[in-house]
């Protein structure tokens, strides 16, 4: 959606830097695009089972590896984790760049040097899914979190290292924004509270719903 009062990019917390609408519009729809053909099977999207037994509400499909709770493997159902395409890395790459250069944390980090994200998590967030409050923490690496949003709108919740109570900040995500989690807050915990119907703009290709991808480097 169009912001009626415009939404400078901003460091959220040291580290933490929230690109509006860093992703234009061809790029938005060339990554639904390309979401709908990973999507689709063998190792395609699928929700998460928890250890549990519950299921995420979130749907998940992974390039490089897959991430199940909590671990990263090569494979699927047996089947091998589809490629990380190299055009990704290095559109994450340069949002990495430019969330560096408004972020003194995020410019001083030597995790973030050489980023070489070899591990993307696309979720699928439809009306009703939510994400709960946790750290991404499966990684052996301390190299910063590049995330993309593109369709509806997802309430993200910005919380701290220490645990999962306060203090935490809501911040929409809009279609088109980036965040880069990494520096002192790379292990902040984060989650999705809901997704606002209807917010996502025209001309992306997407129907209802969020998609939300991170890239990662796993470290493996
Ligand atoms: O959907 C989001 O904005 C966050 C996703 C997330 O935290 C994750 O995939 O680990
Ligand atoms: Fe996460």
């Amino acid at each position: 959606m169009d912001a009626l009062i415009p939404r400078p990019p901003a460091e959220l917390a040291p580290g933490v830097v929230l690109v509006p609408g860093w992703l234009g519009p061809g790029v938005q729809a060339r990554l639904v695009e390309a979401c709908r053909e990973w999507a689709r099977g063998p190792a395609g999207m699928r929700r998460v089972r928890l250890p549990g037994g519950g299921v995420m509400s979130v749907r998940t499909v992974c390039l490089g590896w897959h991430w199940e709770p909590y671990r990263y493997v090569r494979a699927v159902d047996g089947v091998p984790v589809k490629p990380f395409p190299e055009w990704l890395a290095e559109l994450g790459g340069r949002a990495l760049a430019d969330a560096r250069g408004l972020s003194p944390a995020l410019a001083a980090d030597p995790a973030a040097d050489g980023w070489d994200p070899d591990v993307a998590l696309v979720n699928f967030y439809d009306a009703d899914a939510r994400m709960g409050l946790h750290q991404d923490r499966d990684e052996r690496s301390a190299a910063p979190v590049v995330s993309f949003s593109v369709g509806d709108t997802g309430v993200f919740r910005l919380g701290n290292p220490e645990g999962r109570g306060r203090p935490w900040r809501d911040v929409p995500l809009e279609s088109g924004d980036v965040l880069v989690f990494g520096g002192p807050n790379r292990l902040a915990f984060h989650g999705v509270t809901r997704v606002l119907p209807g917010t996502g703009p025209s001309g992306t290709g997407m129907g209802a719903g969020r998609l939300n991808l991170t890239l990662r480097v796993t470290g493996l």
